[in-house]
């Protein structure tokens, strides 16, 4: 029987199991993420975490982010914010680098509500997000006219008139998987309500819809900038919460919110697997 500790964590409601493979260096299956991430069965989980010493001097923690169906993900806000909160309570800091498959990202601690992410650039060419073929990454050409972005990982954002008419599951569960997003897309419904309110739903990929997706509210406001309906700041509402997102001069998207460990538990897994 093998033992591995693991955190309960979730950013505006979007949820997490992370594991620190610093102190318990395991290893997981796809099957075996799937199999924890069945809320109806076992813990359940949006995203499994997780952490390892990092390969770059600079960064404090290496970061790697798994969807429910065991894919992997360049990227993930909520995540890293939570992964803030940890290394905070271990070490007292205020300010870190998280090294992730989407580079060094800088954040800072000021308080379980208010731990920022510098989430980097929005890359909008279409080699970078990636796309099958070269087309306008800002009026893509697909129903609804959705705009494409990368933020560390594929983004599309609808921007809707009214969120409550739009059948987020089933338009994300067809759009995360259009031929023109090879790797697959996070599939994001943004409402305006000013240049800095929106609403936002995203169907994530490799795990559905969720209460929030960090990485999406930064592409839909990046999205958003790009077409002239947000300023610089946008408060982003999502179903579990609000988070704060801003460009800086550089053009980097900061993302700035809450982190909750809910609990400490033991994963036990049977045989030789782990
Ligand atoms: N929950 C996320 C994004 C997680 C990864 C995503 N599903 C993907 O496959 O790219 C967030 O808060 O950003």
């Amino acid at each position: 029987m093998t033992k591995i500790p693991f955190y309960k964590m979730h950013g505006a409601g979007n949820d997490f199991v992370v594991i620190d493979r610093r102190t318990h260096p395991v290893s997981l299956s796809p099957s075996q993420m799937a199999a924890l991430a069945d809320r109806n069965r076992s813990i359940g989980f949006d995203q499994l975490v997780m952490l390892d010493s990092p390969s770059h001097s600079g960064a404090d923690v290496m970061v790697r982010f798994f969807n429910t169906d065991g894919t992997q993900a360049g990227a993930c806000g909520n995540a890293s914010r939570c992964v803030v909160y940890l290394l905070h309570e271990q070490t007292g800091r205020s300010r870190y680098i998280l090294q992730t498959l989407a580079g060094l990202l800088p954040a800072s601690y000021e308080g379980k509500d208010f731990i920022e992410v510098n989430m980097g650039l929005p890359h909008f060419r279409w080699e970078d997000i990636p796309l099958a073929k070269e087309c306008d990454t800002n009026h893509l050409p697909l129903t609804g006219d959705p705009a494409g972005v990368s933020m560390g990982n594929p983004h599309m954002t609808f921007f809707v008139p009214q969120l409550s008419a739009v059948n987020v599951a089933e338009l994300g569960a067809a759009f995360t998987r259009h031929p023109l997003y090879p790797q697959g897309a996070n599939v994001g419904f943004a409402e305006m309500h000013s240049p800095s309110f929106m609403r936002l739903r995203v169907w994530e990929r490799g795990t559905g819809l969720t209460l929030a997706c960090g990485s999406g509210a930064c592409a839909a406001v990046a999205n958003a900038i790009r077409r002239g309906v947000s300023g610089k700041t946008c408060e982003v509402e999502v179903d579990g919460g609000v988070l704060h997102i801003t460009q800086n001069a550089q053009g980097d998207m900061l993302m700035r919110g809450p982190a909750v460990l809910a609990y400490e538990g033991v994963i036990e897994l049977n045989g030789e697997e782990g």
